[in-house]
Formats: C-alpha cells, structure tokens, sequence
C-alpha cells in the first residue's frame, strides 16, 4: 500500500478506514474499543522520521479522522531510549542533495517550498484530525518529535524524558509547526524563544512547569497505561460531543474570542440537535456512567 520513490519522502495516499492500513514506520492497534494506539516503529534508527514516517503519519491520522470506529487516539513510541530523534537526517540530507542538483536558482526554491509544506501535512493530519490525539511521551525528544508533539491535544510524559527543539543547531528555523504551536501552548513567549533560540535540553519536570506536558508518570509503562485509560475515558463520552470540542478549541486558538462565540453559537446549532445530548443528559440524571450508553459512532 506504502511505496516510497526513490529515497524521497514522497506523496501520500488517503484511506478511509485505519484497519486497512499495513505501515512500516508506526504498529497499529486497538487496546481499547474505539481506541487507535499509534506507535512509532524505528526504535533501532532512534524513531527517527524517514519518508514511511511522513508518508504513513499522514495517511494514519487521515485514516483515523475518517474511520467512524476511531474515538480517540495515543501517540506511543517503541523502545525505551528515543520517543524520537527527529526527522532522518540521512533521508533529509539524500532529499536536499537532490533539489541542490537542479541548475536554476528558482526551481530550487519551488522544490523546496514543495517539500516543506509537503512535510507539514502529516503533522497537520494530526492537529487536525478530529479524534483526540493524547502523546504519551518517553525518553529523548528531538526536533521533528516537538513539531509533531505540539499537534497533539494532550501530553503526558514519563520522568525520564527530555525535549530540544534542536533545528537551530542543525542550521535551520524549524517548519514543521514548532514556532508556530509551541509558544501558544506554552504561553509564554520568552520561554519559548529562549528553547528555540538555543536548542538547550529541558527535562520532563521542566516540560511540566511551562506547561508543555501536564502529567509525569514514574516510566514509560505507567505513562502509556494512563494515556490509555484517559483515551479509553474520552472514547467512551459522545462522539459529538468530544469531537466537536476539539474542533471548537482549534478553532478558538486561532480566532478572537467573539469570532469563537460566534462559531460555537453556528456549530451548536446543528450539534444540539444530535441524541447524543438526549442520551448523555438523561445518563447524568440516571447517574449512568456513560461507558452504559451507546452512542452512534462517528
Ligand atoms: C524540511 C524539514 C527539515 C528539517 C527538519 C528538522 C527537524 C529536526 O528533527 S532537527 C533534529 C534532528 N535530529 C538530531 O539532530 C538528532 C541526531 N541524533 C543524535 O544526536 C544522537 O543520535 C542522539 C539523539 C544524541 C543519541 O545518541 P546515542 O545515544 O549515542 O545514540 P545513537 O547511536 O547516536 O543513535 C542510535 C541510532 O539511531 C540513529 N539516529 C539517531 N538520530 C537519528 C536521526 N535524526 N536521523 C537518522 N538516524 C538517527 C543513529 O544513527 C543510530 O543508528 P546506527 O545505525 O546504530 O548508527
């Protein structure tokens, strides 16, 4: 299904539905009813972020936005020493040798801008994607691994971990969502130029302090198990009620205050009409918990 071009990170292919989807780079599974654990899978290379990354990232949260069984999602990474060292800097040198090989200054530039956006879009798919993406974060955290962390809705983290936003020491303004996602999360601009700007190491408990990641589990282990059990929690509650809140909140992110209550106002107006407010409020009048209600999926 996957077939990368030459040694480029190269285009992607959507799919509807997540159980169809056979990736190199990230382990699929489903711990939890309605729970897609996504695991990235190059533990030998440091979960470094080759072109199966990009290209099966993409089409995973694609997938997973589409597929009406995926609830909620956890971005896991296997082994114990590396969440992710970043993108492949052999692959990115490969890809950048072959755009310098091009005589005309202007076809350069196009070629590059290309592959820039073309790189962001699997970080996008993850910000975007409707479902709640939780990180459950462990070990080293390295460039790439910020961009796409920062797309994710939530963040949990294991003691041992530790993040730089490293592009400046490898020669580059990073552009993959970092600049533009991490200050706002962080809320606190001086901070976040001061992590850019150096690239200096910050551990777990600092990462907790400005607020990037809002838990700390003693390991990996415990990290995983609690981003499952919250994934599990919010799978359980209304379909559209959870995905319409991200949806809002992304949107609330980017807009002024009365341009959200203006959204909202638009949205609810459909979104009220759903069963699912029926069931749910009639659940908390019966004292159910809501894991006892059925709610369409979506
Ligand atoms: C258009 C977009 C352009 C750019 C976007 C960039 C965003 C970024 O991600 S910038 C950051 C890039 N990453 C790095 O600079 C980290 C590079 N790695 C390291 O510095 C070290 O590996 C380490 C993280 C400090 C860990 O060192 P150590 O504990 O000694 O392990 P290693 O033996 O070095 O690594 C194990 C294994 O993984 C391979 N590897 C690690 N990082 C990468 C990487 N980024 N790309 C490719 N491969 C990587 C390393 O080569 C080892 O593999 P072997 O086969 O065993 O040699």
């Amino acid at each position: 299904m996957f077939r990368v071009v030459g040694n480029t990170f190269s285009r992607a292919v959507r799919s509807s539905s997540t159980a169809a989807l056979e990736c190199k780079a990230f382990l699929l599974s489903t711990p939890h009813p309605g729970v897609l654990q996504v695991e990235i899978n190059r533990p030998k290379k440091g979960n470094s972020m080759n072109a199966d990354f990009w290209l099966e990232c993409e089409q995973v949260f694609n997938a997973a936005a589409d597929d009406e069984k995926v609830r909620s999602i956890v971005l896991t990474a296997s082994g114990e020493k590396f969440w992710s060292a970043g993108i492949d800097l052999m692959q990115l040198a490969g890809e950048l040798g072959q755009v310098m090989e091009k005589d005309d200054i202007g076809h350069k530039a196009r070629a590059l801008r290309k592959m820039i956006l073309r790189l962001q879009r699997p970080v996008n798919a993850i910000a975007d994607c409707p479902k709640p993406v939780i990180g459950a974060i462990h070990g080293a955290c390295i460039g790439g691994a910020i961009d796409v962390l920062s797309a994710c809705d939530i963040r949990y983290s294991s003691s041992d971990a530790w993040f730089t936003i490293k592009e400046v020491d490898v020669g580059l303004a990073a552009d993959l969502g970092t600049l533009q996602r991490f200050p706002k999360i962080i809320g606190n601009d001086s901070m976040a130029r001061e992590l850019a700007l150096t690239a200096r190491k910050f551990d777990a408990s600092e990462a907790k302090d400005i607020g990037f990641v809002s838990k700390i589990y003693e390991n990996k282990e415990e990290t995983l198990s609690a981003a499952l059990e919250v994934a599990k929690g919010i799978a359980e509650k209304s379909p559209v009620a959870v995905q319409g809140t991200k949806i809002v909140m992304n949107y609330a992110r980017d807009h002024s205050v009365a341009d959200g209550l203006v959204q909202i106002a638009e949205w609810n107006a459909a979104q009220l009409q759903s069963e699912d407010l029926m069931k749910s409020a009639q659940a908390a009048m019966m004292k159910q918990p809501l894991s006892d209600v059925e709610f369409e999926d979506l």
